[in-house]
């Protein structure tokens, strides 16, 4: 377990959001002359999860997979078709209202703060909350310089750049302190410095409130240094739930080996032209997961013989967060994990 997950077990380990059997379909549509009709789609199907208080959680899974729906039914903005979700004790699905004041949600749209400026956003959501005006503007005052948003206190969100407006929506969701933060892709469109901002605020929020954060990412690398635990989802359901390490241990046995080309795959070369079912390709990278005596075979064939004058570079890793999500996700398609 790395020192995160660690320290959020440290955290009591008590269960904060608890959600059992939730499943969510979406009705077909009938097409329209020129339209083609959709059919039904089931965006979560039976999905149970536990998420201990002090931890960061993170949801994973390709575009579609079901974490924005899954996301809006544990704040109350979707009416799941069944199953129970209890946050803090609340059941949301019975008493969807009372979400709001458990949790802060930084959802992917910004438009009802678009025509306020940054420091009214802050404000007006702690007032929003409870908090007085003294404390409205003396916390917005604090998430401000803690974000490095100060200078851009009075412009308007809508002329803002996209990763400043993801920013001042982030700084507003941390004003009047909720217990619970959902943060749907928190960071995209930020620069390398605001991202950093984002993290250590969270891990404040964390390291000394206590709070808890559920997190909506695609992006795994980032995702593999600051979760406790990840879930990660396809079509609808859950198809893992560990630490990093743990999921990593998944697919323990497998190194990644990367064959970057100088141009095209000398697919002339038998050896090479074998590989081809078994590689992700992007480009002029080739990129295979493979037992390690198998690696050691290829990355001989490949710098010796035929192949070697068409290699620019290759490099061989232990395997990432992100593998075991392409392997997950593989092994659910061919049928090899039970989906
Ligand atoms: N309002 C809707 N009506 C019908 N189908 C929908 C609706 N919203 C989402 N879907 C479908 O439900 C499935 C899950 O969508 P969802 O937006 O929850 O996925 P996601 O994991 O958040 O994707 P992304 O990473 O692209 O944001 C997808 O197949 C999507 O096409």
């Amino acid at each position: 377990m790395n020192t995160r997950a660690a320290q959020g077990f440290r955290h009591g380990g008590d269960v904060v959001c608890v959600v059992r059997g939730l499943t969510k379909t979406y009705p077909a549509v009938r097409g329209r002359r020129g339209v083609p009709a959709t059919p039904e789609v089931r965006a979560t199907d039976d999905v149970e999860l536990d998420i201990r208080r002090g931890e960061i959680f993170g949801l994973l899974g390709p575009n579609g997979a079901g974490k924005s729906t899954l996301v809006r039914q544990l704040t109350g903005l979707m009416r799941p078709d069944r199953g129970s979700v209890r946050i803090l004790g609340h059941d949301i699905v019975r008493h969807p209202e009372r979400a709001s004041r458990i949790l802060a949600y930084l959802g992917q749209e910004s438009t009802a703060l678009d025509d306020l400026t940054v420091s009214l956003a802050a404000e007006t959501t702690g007032r929003l909350r409870g908090l007085d005006a003294r404390r409205a503007r003396g916390e917005r005052d604090d998430v401000l310089d803690e974000l490095g948003l100060a200078p851009l206190a009075g412009r308007p969100l809508r002329k803002l750049s996209g990763g400043q407006r993801r920013l001042a929506c982030f700084a507003a969701a941390l004003v009047g302190r909720r217990p619970l933060l959902v943060l749907d892709e928190p960071t995209t469109g930020m620069d390398p410095v605001a991202r950093r901002a984002v993290w250590s605020a969270v891990d404040r929020r964390r390291a000394e409130h206590g709070a808890t954060v559920l997190l909506v990412t695609h992006n795994v690398i980032e995702a593999e240094t600051v979760l406790d635990r990840v879930a990660v989802l396809d079509r609808g359901r859950v198809i893992a739930c560990d630490t990093p390490s743990g999921l990593k241990e998944q697919v323990a046995g497998e190194v990644r080996v990367d064959l970057v080309w100088r141009e095209a795959a000398p697919l002339h070369v038998p050896e090479v032209a074998a590989l081809r079912d078994r590689v992700v390709e992007s480009g002029r990278r080739w990129t295979l997961r493979l037992a390690p005596e198998e690696a050691r075979t290829v990355v001989a064939t490949v710098t010796g013989g035929a192949a070697f004058a068409a290699l620019d570079d290759f490099t061989l890793a232990t395997p990432s967060l992100e593998d075991v999500y392409l392997a997950l996700g593989g092994a659910v398609r061919q049928g090899l994990v039970k989906a």
